[in-house]
Protein backbone atom coordinates (compact mmCIF):
# COMPACT_ATOMS: atom_id res chain seq x y z
CA UNK A 1 0.00 0.00 0.00
CA UNK A 2 1.45 3.41 -0.79
CA UNK A 3 2.43 5.33 2.08
CA UNK A 4 0.33 8.74 3.20
CA UNK A 5 2.68 11.92 4.36
CA UNK A 6 1.53 12.07 7.78
CA UNK A 7 -1.01 14.79 9.04
CA UNK A 8 0.56 14.95 12.51
CA UNK A 9 3.14 12.90 13.79
CA UNK A 10 4.96 13.31 18.07
CA UNK A 11 6.96 11.46 20.47
CA UNK A 12 4.60 10.53 22.67
CA UNK A 13 4.34 8.21 25.65
CA UNK A 14 1.82 4.62 26.43
CA UNK A 15 2.14 4.02 29.60
CA UNK A 16 5.85 3.94 30.78
CA UNK A 17 6.85 3.61 27.07
CA UNK A 18 7.79 6.43 24.50
CA UNK A 19 6.27 5.72 21.19
CA UNK A 20 6.48 7.41 17.85
CA UNK A 21 2.42 7.84 17.10
CA UNK A 22 1.56 8.97 13.16
CA UNK A 23 -1.76 9.81 12.17
CA UNK A 24 -2.42 10.36 7.96
CA UNK A 25 -5.25 10.20 6.14
CA UNK A 26 -6.05 6.37 6.23
CA UNK A 27 -4.16 5.08 9.29
CA UNK A 28 -2.87 5.72 13.06
CA UNK A 29 -0.01 3.61 13.61
CA UNK A 30 2.80 3.62 16.75
CA UNK A 31 5.62 2.56 17.27
CA UNK A 32 7.71 1.99 20.54
CA UNK A 33 11.11 4.09 20.41
CA UNK A 34 13.69 2.51 22.63
CA UNK A 35 17.39 3.49 23.11
CA UNK A 36 20.12 1.28 22.67
CA UNK A 37 22.65 0.34 25.29
CA UNK A 38 25.44 2.22 23.18
CA UNK A 39 23.18 4.87 22.58
CA UNK A 40 23.34 5.18 19.06
CA UNK A 41 19.91 6.91 17.77
CA UNK A 42 16.71 5.59 18.80
CA UNK A 43 15.31 2.47 17.13
CA UNK A 44 12.05 1.55 15.97
CA UNK A 45 10.91 -1.84 17.33
CA UNK A 46 8.96 -3.41 14.39
CA UNK A 47 7.46 -5.99 16.53
CA UNK A 48 5.91 -3.16 19.16
CA UNK A 49 4.20 -0.76 16.41
CA UNK A 50 0.73 -0.91 15.56
CA UNK A 51 -1.72 0.48 12.47
CA UNK A 52 -5.52 1.47 12.86
CA UNK A 53 -7.08 2.14 10.02
CA UNK A 54 -8.74 6.11 10.11
CA UNK A 55 -12.16 4.23 9.16
CA UNK A 56 -12.13 1.55 12.08
CA UNK A 57 -11.07 4.46 15.11
CA UNK A 58 -14.61 4.80 16.84
CA UNK A 59 -13.66 7.84 18.93
CA UNK A 60 -10.73 10.38 19.81
CA UNK A 61 -11.64 12.24 23.59
CA UNK A 62 -9.73 13.04 26.55
CA UNK A 63 -10.17 10.72 28.80
CA UNK A 64 -11.46 12.47 31.75
CA UNK A 65 -14.48 12.84 28.24
CA UNK A 66 -15.35 9.37 29.49
CA UNK A 67 -17.87 7.98 32.56
CA UNK A 68 -17.23 4.25 31.97
CA UNK A 69 -15.67 2.46 34.88
CA UNK A 70 -13.29 1.08 32.51
CA UNK A 71 -12.24 4.49 31.49
CA UNK A 72 -11.74 5.32 35.58
CA UNK A 73 -9.66 2.70 35.73
CA UNK A 74 -7.13 3.99 33.18
CA UNK A 75 -7.47 7.48 34.09
CA UNK A 76 -5.64 6.08 37.65
CA UNK A 77 -3.72 3.81 35.82
CA UNK A 78 -2.30 6.55 34.11
CA UNK A 79 -1.84 9.41 36.82
CA UNK A 80 0.38 6.29 38.43
CA UNK A 81 2.69 6.88 35.53
CA UNK A 82 2.35 10.30 33.93
CA UNK A 83 3.66 12.67 37.11
CA UNK A 84 5.80 14.43 34.22
CA UNK A 85 3.35 14.15 31.20
CA UNK A 86 0.27 15.09 32.86
CA UNK A 87 -2.20 15.49 29.62
CA UNK A 88 -3.27 12.76 27.60
CA UNK A 89 -5.96 11.64 24.65
CA UNK A 90 -7.88 7.97 24.14
CA UNK A 91 -8.81 6.45 21.07
CA UNK A 92 -10.98 4.23 21.07
CA UNK A 93 -10.70 1.37 17.59
CA UNK A 94 -11.78 -2.02 16.22
CA UNK A 95 -9.76 -4.33 17.25
CA UNK A 96 -10.52 -7.94 15.41
CA UNK A 97 -10.90 -10.82 18.04
CA UNK A 98 -10.99 -14.39 16.61
CA UNK A 99 -14.23 -15.89 15.19
CA UNK A 100 -15.11 -12.09 13.33
CA UNK A 101 -15.95 -10.87 16.61
CA UNK A 102 -14.84 -6.66 17.26
CA UNK A 103 -14.35 -4.97 20.10
CA UNK A 104 -13.68 -1.86 21.03
CA UNK A 105 -10.20 -1.27 22.63
CA UNK A 106 -8.69 1.86 23.66
CA UNK A 107 -5.34 3.49 23.88
CA UNK A 108 -4.13 6.19 25.78
CA UNK A 109 -1.20 8.44 24.50
CA UNK A 110 0.42 11.23 27.29
CA UNK A 111 1.68 14.37 25.87
CA UNK A 112 3.94 17.08 27.84
CA UNK A 113 2.11 19.79 26.96
CA UNK A 114 -1.99 21.01 26.49
CA UNK A 115 -1.44 22.05 23.18
CA UNK A 116 -0.63 19.10 21.52
CA UNK A 117 -2.95 16.79 23.23
CA UNK A 118 -5.56 18.73 21.63
CA UNK A 119 -3.70 19.09 18.46
CA UNK A 120 -4.39 15.51 17.98
CA UNK A 121 -7.72 15.77 19.14
CA UNK A 122 -8.48 18.09 16.83
CA UNK A 123 -6.67 16.56 13.56
CA UNK A 124 -8.03 12.75 14.48
CA UNK A 125 -11.58 14.15 14.64
CA UNK A 126 -11.36 16.20 11.68
CA UNK A 127 -10.22 13.22 9.59
CA UNK A 128 -13.46 10.96 11.29
CA UNK A 129 -16.18 13.55 10.16
CA UNK A 130 -13.95 13.05 6.56
CA UNK A 131 -16.25 9.36 6.92
CA UNK A 132 -19.47 10.66 5.40
CA UNK A 133 -20.76 6.83 5.21
CA UNK A 134 -20.80 7.31 9.33
CA UNK A 135 -24.37 7.45 10.99
CA UNK A 136 -24.76 10.25 13.28
CA UNK A 137 -28.58 9.45 14.18
CA UNK A 138 -30.19 5.92 14.31
CA UNK A 139 -33.58 5.34 15.13
CA UNK A 140 -33.37 2.43 17.42
CA UNK A 141 -35.78 -0.48 17.86
CA UNK A 142 -35.98 -2.94 20.86
CA UNK A 143 -37.99 -5.79 21.37
CA UNK A 144 -38.14 -6.92 25.23
CA UNK A 145 -39.26 -10.83 24.41
CA UNK A 146 -37.36 -11.83 21.83
CA UNK A 147 -34.92 -14.67 22.44
CA UNK A 148 -34.16 -14.57 26.32
CA UNK A 149 -35.92 -11.38 26.63
CA UNK A 150 -32.34 -9.87 27.13
CA UNK A 151 -33.33 -7.09 24.41
CA UNK A 152 -33.04 -4.00 26.72
CA UNK A 153 -30.63 -5.40 29.04
CA UNK A 154 -28.10 -6.12 25.80
CA UNK A 155 -29.19 -2.79 24.46
CA UNK A 156 -28.40 -0.06 27.64
CA UNK A 157 -25.39 -2.26 28.87
CA UNK A 158 -23.27 -3.26 25.39
CA UNK A 159 -24.76 -1.01 22.92
CA UNK A 160 -25.70 2.37 23.96
CA UNK A 161 -22.70 3.06 25.90
CA UNK A 162 -20.48 2.44 22.40
CA UNK A 163 -23.51 4.66 20.18
CA UNK A 164 -22.94 7.48 23.00
CA UNK A 165 -18.93 7.38 22.38
CA UNK A 166 -19.16 7.53 19.17
CA UNK A 167 -21.23 10.93 19.43
CA UNK A 168 -24.36 8.92 17.63
CA UNK A 169 -27.47 10.42 19.03
CA UNK A 170 -30.64 8.01 19.06
CA UNK A 171 -34.30 7.80 19.46
CA UNK A 172 -35.13 4.34 21.30
CA UNK A 173 -38.61 2.91 21.22
CA UNK A 174 -39.05 -0.17 23.07
CA UNK A 175 -41.86 -2.56 21.11
CA UNK A 176 -45.51 -3.15 23.30
CA UNK A 177 -46.64 -5.23 20.76
CA UNK A 178 -45.81 -7.77 17.58
CA UNK A 179 -46.09 -5.44 14.89
CA UNK A 180 -45.54 -2.30 16.91
CA UNK A 181 -41.93 -1.34 14.87
CA UNK A 182 -43.39 -2.47 11.47
CA UNK A 183 -46.56 -0.24 11.94
CA UNK A 184 -44.29 2.63 13.42
CA UNK A 185 -42.27 2.72 10.26
CA UNK A 186 -44.60 2.06 7.81
CA UNK A 187 -46.60 5.09 8.42
CA UNK A 188 -45.17 7.14 11.84
CA UNK A 189 -41.50 7.15 11.62
CA UNK A 190 -40.11 10.35 10.48
CA UNK A 191 -36.92 8.63 8.63
CA UNK A 192 -35.84 11.93 6.77
CA UNK A 193 -34.37 13.10 10.20
CA UNK A 194 -32.43 9.32 10.70
CA UNK A 195 -29.05 7.91 8.74
CA UNK A 196 -30.30 4.59 9.67
CA UNK A 197 -32.59 1.67 11.76
CA UNK A 198 -31.16 -0.52 13.93
CA UNK A 199 -33.16 -3.51 14.85
CA UNK A 200 -32.48 -5.22 18.31
CA UNK A 201 -34.28 -8.68 18.37
CA UNK A 202 -34.24 -11.78 16.33
CA UNK A 203 -34.94 -12.70 12.72
CA UNK A 204 -39.11 -11.90 13.42
CA UNK A 205 -38.32 -8.62 14.82
CA UNK A 206 -35.42 -7.98 12.06
CA UNK A 207 -38.51 -8.96 9.51
CA UNK A 208 -40.74 -6.82 11.14
CA UNK A 209 -37.57 -4.40 10.42
CA UNK A 210 -37.90 -5.34 6.92
CA UNK A 211 -41.83 -4.91 5.84
CA UNK A 212 -42.05 -1.60 7.43
CA UNK A 213 -38.96 0.36 5.78
CA UNK A 214 -39.66 -1.94 1.99
CA UNK A 215 -43.33 -0.85 2.43
CA UNK A 216 -42.84 2.72 3.41
CA UNK A 217 -40.35 2.89 0.38
CA UNK A 218 -42.94 0.75 -2.43
CA UNK A 219 -45.86 3.32 -0.79
CA UNK A 220 -43.96 6.57 -0.67
CA UNK A 221 -42.77 6.06 -4.62
CA UNK A 222 -46.34 4.92 -5.79
CA UNK A 223 -44.73 1.43 -6.42
CA UNK A 224 -48.04 -1.33 -6.32
CA UNK A 225 -46.86 -4.30 -4.43
CA UNK A 226 -49.33 -6.61 -5.22
CA UNK A 227 -48.12 -6.79 -8.57
CA UNK A 228 -45.45 -10.05 -8.60
CA UNK A 229 -43.44 -8.54 -11.55
CA UNK A 230 -43.20 -5.02 -10.13
CA UNK A 231 -40.04 -3.45 -9.98
CA UNK A 232 -39.24 -2.45 -6.38
CA UNK A 233 -37.32 1.07 -4.85
CA UNK A 234 -34.81 0.01 -3.43
CA UNK A 235 -34.81 1.54 0.20
CA UNK A 236 -32.49 3.86 1.50
CA UNK A 237 -32.14 3.47 5.60
CA UNK A 238 -29.56 0.96 6.28
CA UNK A 239 -30.95 -1.56 8.99
CA UNK A 240 -28.45 -2.48 11.76
CA UNK A 241 -29.23 -5.66 14.01
CA UNK A 242 -27.97 -6.03 17.18
CA UNK A 243 -28.60 -9.80 17.97
CA UNK A 244 -31.06 -10.32 20.81
CA UNK A 245 -33.59 -13.20 19.87
CA UNK A 246 -33.06 -17.17 19.71
CA UNK A 247 -31.29 -17.65 16.05
CA UNK A 248 -30.12 -14.35 14.88
CA UNK A 249 -29.66 -16.53 11.42
CA UNK A 250 -29.54 -13.05 9.70
CA UNK A 251 -26.88 -11.02 11.80
CA UNK A 252 -24.69 -14.69 11.64
CA UNK A 253 -25.01 -14.71 7.61
CA UNK A 254 -23.67 -10.75 6.99
CA UNK A 255 -21.52 -10.47 10.23
CA UNK A 256 -20.01 -13.46 10.63
CA UNK A 257 -20.98 -13.69 14.82
CA UNK A 258 -24.11 -13.20 16.62
CA UNK A 259 -22.24 -10.32 19.31
CA UNK A 260 -23.88 -7.26 20.16
CA UNK A 261 -20.52 -5.32 20.32
CA UNK A 262 -19.55 -6.02 16.89
CA UNK A 263 -22.90 -5.32 15.51
CA UNK A 264 -22.73 -1.64 17.54
CA UNK A 265 -18.90 -1.47 15.58
CA UNK A 266 -19.97 -2.42 12.24
CA UNK A 267 -22.72 0.58 12.56
CA UNK A 268 -20.85 2.42 13.75
CA UNK A 269 -18.09 2.69 10.74
CA UNK A 270 -20.94 2.94 8.54
CA UNK A 271 -20.69 -0.65 6.94
CA UNK A 272 -22.95 -1.26 3.73
CA UNK A 273 -24.22 -4.24 2.49
CA UNK A 274 -26.64 -4.17 0.44
CA UNK A 275 -29.09 -7.79 0.41
CA UNK A 276 -31.49 -9.48 -2.40
CA UNK A 277 -35.40 -9.57 -1.10
CA UNK A 278 -37.50 -12.21 -2.19
CA UNK A 279 -41.38 -10.84 -2.75
CA UNK A 280 -43.77 -13.69 -2.12
CA UNK A 281 -47.08 -13.03 -3.97
CA UNK A 282 -50.27 -15.70 -4.34
CA UNK A 283 -52.27 -15.06 -6.91
CA UNK A 284 -51.84 -11.33 -7.55
CA UNK A 285 -51.54 -10.04 -4.25
CA UNK A 286 -48.53 -9.47 -1.45
CA UNK A 287 -48.24 -11.69 0.77
CA UNK A 288 -44.14 -11.25 2.74
CA UNK A 289 -41.04 -10.33 1.73
CA UNK A 290 -38.27 -12.78 2.71
CA UNK A 291 -34.27 -12.63 3.21
CA UNK A 292 -33.09 -15.85 4.31
CA UNK A 293 -35.04 -19.25 4.35
CA UNK A 294 -38.45 -20.20 2.22
CA UNK A 295 -39.08 -23.51 3.26
CA UNK A 296 -42.53 -25.64 2.24
CA UNK A 297 -42.59 -29.43 3.60
CA UNK A 298 -39.78 -30.05 6.48
CA UNK A 299 -38.72 -26.70 7.38
CA UNK A 300 -42.35 -25.31 7.34
CA UNK A 301 -43.95 -28.42 9.49
CA UNK A 302 -40.52 -27.47 11.84
CA UNK A 303 -41.61 -24.08 12.53
CA UNK A 304 -45.60 -24.71 12.51
CA UNK A 305 -44.57 -26.75 15.25
CA UNK A 306 -42.19 -24.60 17.51
CA UNK A 307 -44.48 -22.00 17.17
CA UNK A 308 -47.13 -24.11 19.73
CA UNK A 309 -43.75 -24.08 21.84
CA UNK A 310 -42.82 -21.04 22.07
CA UNK A 311 -42.68 -21.45 26.27
CA UNK A 312 -39.70 -23.69 25.74
CA UNK A 313 -37.58 -20.90 24.38
CA UNK A 314 -34.87 -21.57 21.96
CA UNK A 315 -35.02 -25.68 22.43
CA UNK A 316 -38.12 -25.48 21.11
CA UNK A 317 -36.15 -25.73 17.63
CA UNK A 318 -34.58 -29.03 18.60
CA UNK A 319 -37.73 -30.92 19.77
CA UNK A 320 -39.79 -29.98 16.72
CA UNK A 321 -36.79 -31.03 14.84
CA UNK A 322 -36.83 -34.65 15.93
CA UNK A 323 -40.80 -34.77 15.67
CA UNK A 324 -41.09 -33.39 12.30
CA UNK A 325 -38.16 -35.61 11.42
CA UNK A 326 -39.87 -38.83 12.94
CA UNK A 327 -43.16 -38.26 11.41
CA UNK A 328 -41.10 -38.08 7.70
CA UNK A 329 -43.81 -36.15 5.74
CA UNK A 330 -43.79 -35.99 1.92
CA UNK A 331 -45.78 -33.68 -0.17
CA UNK A 332 -46.93 -34.10 -3.96
CA UNK A 333 -46.48 -30.60 -5.64
CA UNK A 334 -45.14 -28.51 -9.18
CA UNK A 335 -42.04 -26.42 -9.09
CA UNK A 336 -41.31 -23.97 -12.01
CA UNK A 337 -38.73 -21.78 -11.86
CA UNK A 338 -37.08 -19.42 -13.85
CA UNK A 339 -32.95 -20.27 -13.61
CA UNK A 340 -30.64 -17.05 -12.84
CA UNK A 341 -28.47 -17.78 -16.70
CA UNK A 342 -26.44 -14.62 -15.73
CA UNK A 343 -25.00 -15.63 -12.62
CA UNK A 344 -21.42 -16.07 -12.50
CA UNK A 345 -21.34 -18.68 -9.59
CA UNK A 346 -23.64 -21.64 -8.86
CA UNK A 347 -25.18 -23.50 -5.74
CA UNK A 348 -22.63 -26.32 -5.95
CA UNK A 349 -19.04 -24.14 -6.95
CA UNK A 350 -18.36 -23.80 -2.76
CA UNK A 351 -17.55 -20.07 -3.49
CA UNK A 352 -18.91 -18.50 -0.55
CA UNK A 353 -19.97 -15.21 -0.40
CA UNK A 354 -17.66 -13.14 2.28
CA UNK A 355 -16.82 -9.53 2.38
CA UNK A 356 -16.47 -7.59 -1.23
CA UNK A 357 -17.92 -11.05 -3.06
CA UNK A 358 -16.75 -11.04 -6.42
CA UNK A 359 -19.81 -12.80 -7.49
CA UNK A 360 -22.35 -10.17 -6.24
CA UNK A 361 -19.96 -7.12 -7.69
CA UNK A 362 -20.40 -8.98 -10.94
CA UNK A 363 -24.15 -8.89 -10.54
CA UNK A 364 -24.30 -5.18 -9.48
CA UNK A 365 -22.04 -4.63 -12.57
CA UNK A 366 -24.23 -6.16 -15.18
CA UNK A 367 -27.34 -4.70 -13.27
CA UNK A 368 -26.02 -1.10 -14.76
CA UNK A 369 -25.17 -2.08 -18.12
CA UNK A 370 -27.77 -3.81 -18.38
CA UNK A 371 -30.26 -0.37 -17.43
CA UNK A 372 -28.50 1.04 -19.78
CA UNK A 373 -29.56 -0.79 -22.69
CA UNK A 374 -33.82 -0.12 -22.45
CA UNK A 375 -34.41 -2.46 -25.74
CA UNK A 376 -32.73 -4.95 -24.44
CA UNK A 377 -35.02 -4.77 -21.45
CA UNK A 378 -37.93 -4.62 -23.11
CA UNK A 379 -37.16 -7.92 -25.06
CA UNK A 380 -36.49 -9.71 -21.99
CA UNK A 381 -39.73 -8.60 -20.63
CA UNK A 382 -41.80 -9.89 -23.89
CA UNK A 383 -39.74 -13.56 -23.39
CA UNK A 384 -40.93 -13.50 -19.97
CA UNK A 385 -42.54 -16.36 -20.23
CA UNK A 386 -39.48 -18.40 -21.82
CA UNK A 387 -36.75 -20.45 -19.92
CA UNK A 388 -38.95 -22.03 -17.09
CA UNK A 389 -38.21 -25.17 -15.84
CA UNK A 390 -40.97 -27.63 -14.37
CA UNK A 391 -40.37 -30.57 -11.46
CA UNK A 392 -43.51 -32.11 -10.51
CA UNK A 393 -43.14 -35.03 -7.67
CA UNK A 394 -43.61 -35.91 -4.29
CA UNK A 395 -41.39 -33.80 -1.70
CA UNK A 396 -40.11 -33.87 1.83
CA UNK A 397 -38.89 -30.15 1.49
CA UNK A 398 -39.08 -27.13 -1.25
CA UNK A 399 -36.12 -24.78 0.25
CA UNK A 400 -35.20 -21.47 -1.17
CA UNK A 401 -32.17 -20.05 0.63
CA UNK A 402 -31.77 -16.31 -0.38
CA UNK A 403 -28.45 -16.10 1.72
CA UNK A 404 -26.21 -19.17 3.42
CA UNK A 405 -28.88 -19.56 5.71
CA UNK A 406 -25.48 -20.59 8.55
CA UNK A 407 -26.45 -19.91 11.89
CA UNK A 408 -24.34 -20.86 15.25
CA UNK A 409 -26.79 -24.22 15.00
CA UNK A 410 -25.58 -25.01 11.24
CA UNK A 411 -22.90 -23.03 10.55
CA UNK A 412 -22.40 -24.20 6.75
CA UNK A 413 -25.72 -23.18 6.28
CA UNK A 414 -28.47 -24.95 4.02
CA UNK A 415 -26.86 -23.47 1.00
CA UNK A 416 -23.19 -22.44 1.89
CA UNK A 417 -22.40 -20.74 -1.70
CA UNK A 418 -25.62 -18.44 -1.47
CA UNK A 419 -25.00 -14.93 -2.42
CA UNK A 420 -26.58 -12.32 -0.06
CA UNK A 421 -26.75 -9.66 -2.94
CA UNK A 422 -26.04 -11.16 -6.59
CA UNK A 423 -29.84 -11.26 -7.31
CA UNK A 424 -31.18 -14.98 -6.90
CA UNK A 425 -31.93 -17.51 -4.77
CA UNK A 426 -31.15 -21.31 -4.15
CA UNK A 427 -33.68 -23.51 -4.73
CA UNK A 428 -33.19 -26.72 -3.25
CA UNK A 429 -36.00 -29.37 -4.21
CA UNK A 430 -35.45 -33.09 -1.77
CA UNK A 431 -37.75 -35.54 -3.22
CA UNK A 432 -39.31 -38.67 -1.74
CA UNK A 433 -36.84 -40.76 -0.39
CA UNK A 434 -36.25 -43.05 2.62
CA UNK A 435 -35.56 -41.74 6.14
CA UNK A 436 -32.34 -42.49 6.27
CA UNK A 437 -31.11 -40.80 3.25
CA UNK A 438 -33.04 -38.21 4.75
CA UNK A 439 -30.88 -38.39 7.70
CA UNK A 440 -27.88 -38.69 5.66
CA UNK A 441 -28.72 -35.22 3.73
CA UNK A 442 -29.53 -33.43 6.80
CA UNK A 443 -26.34 -34.69 8.29
CA UNK A 444 -23.93 -33.28 5.72
CA UNK A 445 -25.16 -29.91 6.71
CA UNK A 446 -22.40 -30.26 10.03
CA UNK A 447 -19.49 -31.92 7.93
CA UNK A 448 -17.76 -31.21 5.11
CA UNK A 449 -19.50 -33.39 2.76
CA UNK A 450 -21.36 -32.41 -0.25
CA UNK A 451 -25.09 -32.16 1.33
CA UNK A 452 -27.01 -31.82 -2.45
CA UNK A 453 -24.83 -34.89 -3.53
CA UNK A 454 -27.32 -36.85 -3.45
CA UNK A 455 -30.01 -38.49 -6.40
CA UNK A 456 -33.00 -37.07 -4.50
CA UNK A 457 -31.86 -33.85 -4.13
CA UNK A 458 -31.82 -31.17 -7.05
CA UNK A 459 -30.64 -27.58 -6.58
CA UNK A 460 -30.77 -24.60 -8.69
CA UNK A 461 -29.61 -21.05 -8.77
CA UNK A 462 -32.72 -18.94 -10.16
CA UNK A 463 -34.65 -15.91 -10.21
CA UNK A 464 -37.82 -16.61 -9.46
CA UNK A 465 -39.72 -19.68 -8.80
CA UNK A 466 -43.67 -21.03 -8.24
CA UNK A 467 -44.90 -23.65 -6.17
CA UNK A 468 -48.34 -25.43 -6.72
CA UNK A 469 -49.76 -28.25 -3.86
CA UNK A 470 -51.08 -30.77 -5.54
CA UNK A 471 -54.10 -30.03 -3.93
CA UNK A 472 -55.50 -26.76 -3.04
CA UNK A 473 -55.61 -25.55 0.49
CA UNK A 474 -58.60 -24.02 1.56
CA UNK A 475 -57.19 -20.44 1.44
CA UNK A 476 -55.63 -21.34 -2.26
CA UNK A 477 -59.24 -22.99 -3.64
CA UNK A 478 -60.05 -19.44 -5.69
CA UNK A 479 -55.92 -20.10 -7.04
CA UNK A 480 -56.05 -21.00 -11.39
CA UNK A 481 -52.52 -22.19 -11.60
CA UNK A 482 -53.61 -22.42 -15.67
CA UNK A 483 -53.29 -18.64 -15.87
CA UNK A 484 -49.60 -18.34 -14.41
CA UNK A 485 -46.55 -17.73 -16.80
CA UNK A 486 -45.00 -21.07 -16.79
CA UNK A 487 -49.23 -22.45 -16.84
CA UNK A 488 -48.49 -26.10 -15.95
CA UNK A 489 -52.03 -27.24 -15.67
CA UNK A 490 -52.64 -29.13 -12.09
CA UNK A 491 -55.51 -31.58 -11.31
CA UNK A 492 -57.65 -30.99 -7.91
CA UNK A 493 -58.30 -34.78 -7.14
CA UNK A 494 -60.71 -34.92 -4.15
CA UNK A 495 -58.98 -35.53 -1.14
CA UNK A 496 -60.77 -35.05 1.91
CA UNK A 497 -58.06 -34.50 4.03
CA UNK A 498 -55.76 -32.16 3.02
CA UNK A 499 -53.86 -31.22 6.11
CA UNK A 500 -51.83 -34.65 5.40
CA UNK A 501 -51.54 -33.61 1.55
CA UNK A 502 -50.62 -29.39 2.33
CA UNK A 503 -47.74 -28.76 4.44
CA UNK A 504 -47.38 -24.52 4.55
CA UNK A 505 -44.55 -22.13 3.90
CA UNK A 506 -42.22 -20.61 6.84
CA UNK A 507 -41.00 -17.50 5.22
CA UNK A 508 -37.91 -16.31 7.98
CA UNK A 509 -39.51 -18.29 10.38
CA UNK A 510 -43.30 -16.83 9.79
CA UNK A 511 -46.01 -18.98 8.46
CA UNK A 512 -47.77 -17.98 5.15
CA UNK A 513 -51.28 -19.00 4.94
CA UNK A 514 -50.88 -20.11 1.31
CA UNK A 515 -49.31 -23.31 0.18
CA UNK A 516 -49.45 -21.95 -3.53
CA UNK A 517 -46.79 -19.08 -4.06
CA UNK A 518 -44.76 -17.02 -6.57
CA UNK A 519 -41.59 -15.79 -5.55
CA UNK A 520 -39.46 -13.33 -7.48
CA UNK A 521 -35.84 -11.79 -6.06
CA UNK A 522 -35.59 -8.17 -5.55
CA UNK A 523 -31.51 -7.53 -6.45
CA UNK A 524 -30.18 -5.50 -3.37
CA UNK A 525 -33.69 -3.95 -2.04
CA UNK A 526 -32.13 -3.35 1.36
CA UNK A 527 -28.80 -2.41 2.82
CA UNK A 528 -27.56 -3.48 6.12
CA UNK A 529 -24.52 -1.84 8.40
CA UNK A 530 -22.70 -5.04 7.46
CA UNK A 531 -19.96 -6.00 5.41
CA UNK A 532 -20.13 -9.86 4.61
CA UNK A 533 -18.08 -12.03 6.41
CA UNK A 534 -14.47 -11.38 6.51
CA UNK A 535 -11.71 -13.93 5.28
CA UNK A 536 -10.36 -14.40 8.70
CA UNK A 537 -6.82 -12.52 9.37
N1 LIG B 1 -43.29 -6.10 22.64
C1 LIG B 1 -43.53 -7.26 22.03
N2 LIG B 1 -44.34 -8.18 22.59
C2 LIG B 1 -44.55 -9.37 22.00
N3 LIG B 1 -44.01 -9.73 20.81
C3 LIG B 1 -43.22 -8.83 20.21
C4 LIG B 1 -42.93 -7.56 20.78
N4 LIG B 1 -42.09 -6.89 19.95
C5 LIG B 1 -41.87 -7.71 18.90
N5 LIG B 1 -42.53 -8.87 19.05
C6 LIG B 1 -42.56 -10.05 18.16
O1 LIG B 1 -41.75 -11.07 18.74
C7 LIG B 1 -41.42 -12.00 17.72
C8 LIG B 1 -40.13 -12.73 18.05
O2 LIG B 1 -39.11 -11.82 18.24
P1 LIG B 1 -37.57 -12.00 17.86
O3 LIG B 1 -37.40 -12.35 16.46
O4 LIG B 1 -36.93 -10.76 18.33
O5 LIG B 1 -37.09 -13.19 18.81
P2 LIG B 1 -37.04 -14.78 18.59
O6 LIG B 1 -38.20 -15.26 17.82
O7 LIG B 1 -36.80 -15.37 19.93
O8 LIG B 1 -35.69 -14.95 17.76
P3 LIG B 1 -35.46 -15.55 16.29
O9 LIG B 1 -36.47 -14.91 15.39
O10 LIG B 1 -34.04 -15.16 15.95
O11 LIG B 1 -35.62 -17.03 16.42
C9 LIG B 1 -41.31 -11.17 16.46
O12 LIG B 1 -42.03 -11.80 15.44
C10 LIG B 1 -41.92 -9.82 16.82
O13 LIG B 1 -42.94 -9.48 15.89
Amino acid sequence: MEEQPSLISSKLFLKNRQVEVALSRAVLTWKEIKESKNRIPLIPQADLSHAVPVSEIVAVHKPEDEDQPQMRRTQKKNKESSQFVPYAFTVSYVRRMKQHQWQCSDVTFLCDSRGLCEQWIQVTNEQLSLLTNRPKSLLVYINPCGGKQRGKRIYEQKVAPVFRQAGIFTDVIVTERANHARDHLRTEANLDKYDGVVCVGGDGMFSEILHGLVIRTQRDHDVDQNRPDAELVSCLSRIGIIPAGSTDCICFATVGTNDPVTSALHIIVGDNQPMDVCSVHHKDSFLRYSVSLLGYGFYGDLLADSEKKRWLGPARYDLSGFKTFFCHNFYEGTVCFLPAEDSVGHPRDKLQCKSGCRICQHKLESKEKHKEMPEEKEKAGKDSNKGWNVVRGEFISVNSACMSCSCPRCPKGLSPSAHLADGTTDLILIKKCSRMNFFRHLFRHTNKQDQFDHSFVEVHRVKKFHFQPKVDSPEDQSYHPERTACGPKFSNPKISNYSTAVSSWTCDGEILHHAAIQVSVQHQLIRLFARGIEEQQ
